[in-house]
């Protein structure tokens, strides 16, 4: 379960758009020259004026940042951008345009416009956030998000919530980690950015408990008694937006092997450094797993990406 915060509430909003022009495989980007945002790529947006519609602000920002006429536009996320010391909210009304005419003409504000193909993307020239939630507007699944800044290049808190008309179904897995002092066990046949990928489905009656036994003999030709639940995570795939869509709740045990009073090592397996030892792009994740302390955790994937993560303590 992802909770989105709400402490801000109560803060003033000022309302601002941003649009993505889309064309083929191709995406319409401008340099920003001033204001919020100078030096970097971004889409066409600014802020809302006084009786003008969200909408209005977003075609009228189009028009004055790339000289184009927007005709078809589809609102595709809201993001509160929050600045830490600030108490005031962005509240950023993002779009996506794939029906448009006029010429591109470029201005002192933004300057050059370019064309990007989607796989191109300057994404280390962007605002940080973008390569967070740009899936999003690229597979049109609508989204709400919140950025926490420092400063401009660094994000200290994001959450995203995929806003859903559709029933998610919920799968259960379990995954046992084999840890001695600040190592794993990784098999010799797996890439170690997939250890995670490997969970065993639970079966319909069988508890988590004998599931994740069951893992510890067939995959490590460990036996024993018990074994310790350290986190459930829930894993949220943007590539599963579909009907129904689907939500990993997987259950991580951790076999520490120090407190066993025999152990042999499989040959199959070799000894990796936690450190060293990637879950996809989370790195925080094994070393929380490896504390034993219990917790709870929320991941959007797209694809390998980690989108958004969440760790709560139990
Ligand atoms: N992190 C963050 N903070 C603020 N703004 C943004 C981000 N990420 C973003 O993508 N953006 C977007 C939102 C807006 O489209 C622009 C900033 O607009 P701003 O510079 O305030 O508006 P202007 O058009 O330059 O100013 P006016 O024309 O409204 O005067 O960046």
């Amino acid at each position: 379960m992802l909770y989105y915060p709400t402490y801000f509430e109560c803060y003033p909003r000022k309302l601002m758009t941003l649009t993505f022009i889309i064309q083929n495989d191709e995406v319409l980007l401008g340099m920003k020259n001033r204001g919020m945002g100078k030096g970097k790529w971004n889409g066409f947006g600014g802020k809302k004026e006084p009786n003008e519609s969200i909408f209005d602000a977003a075609k009228r920002e189009v028009k004055e940042e790339c000289g184009l006429d927007a005709i078809s536009m589809k609102k595709i996320g809201f993001i509160d951008f929050e600045y830490v010391g600030s108490n005031e909210i962005l509240e950023g009304h993002i779009y996506l345009c794939d029906k448009f005419k006029g010429h591109i003409v470029e201005s002192d504000e933004m300057a050059p416009i370019k064309w990007f193909k989607i796989n191109q993307f300057p994404l280390d020239n962007m605002w940080v956030d973008h390569k967070l939630w740009f899936p999003m507007v690229l597979k049109q699944i609508p989204f709400k998000a919140h950025f926490k800044y420092l400063d401009d290049d660094t994000i200290v808190d994001s959450t995203i919530k995929l806003l859903r008309i559709f029933k998610k179904t919920k799968e259960i897995w379990v995954n046992v980690i084999v840890k001695k002092d600040n190592k794993i066990l990784i098999s010799n046949n797996l890439e170690e950015s997939k250890i995670f990928k490997r969970h065993q489905y639970v079966k319909k009656g069988e508890s988590l408990e004998n599931a994740a036994l069951s893992y510890l003999k067939s995959n490590y030709e460990i036996t024993t008694e018990e074994v310790p639940k350290i986190a459930v995570i829930n894993v949220e795939l943007t590539d599963n937006y579909s009907i129904p869509s689907i939500i990993q709740e997987i259950h991580m045990f951790v076999m520490d092997v120090s407190k066993l009073k025999k152990f042999t090592q499989s040959n199959d397996y070799r000894w990796t450094n936690i450190n060293n030892a990637q879950f996809f792009a989370d790195k925080k994740f094994l070393s929380t797993l490896c504390k034993m302390k219990p917790f709870k955790a929320y991941f959007l994937m797209d694809n390998d990406d980690v989108l958004c993560s969440k760790y709560y303590n139990n």
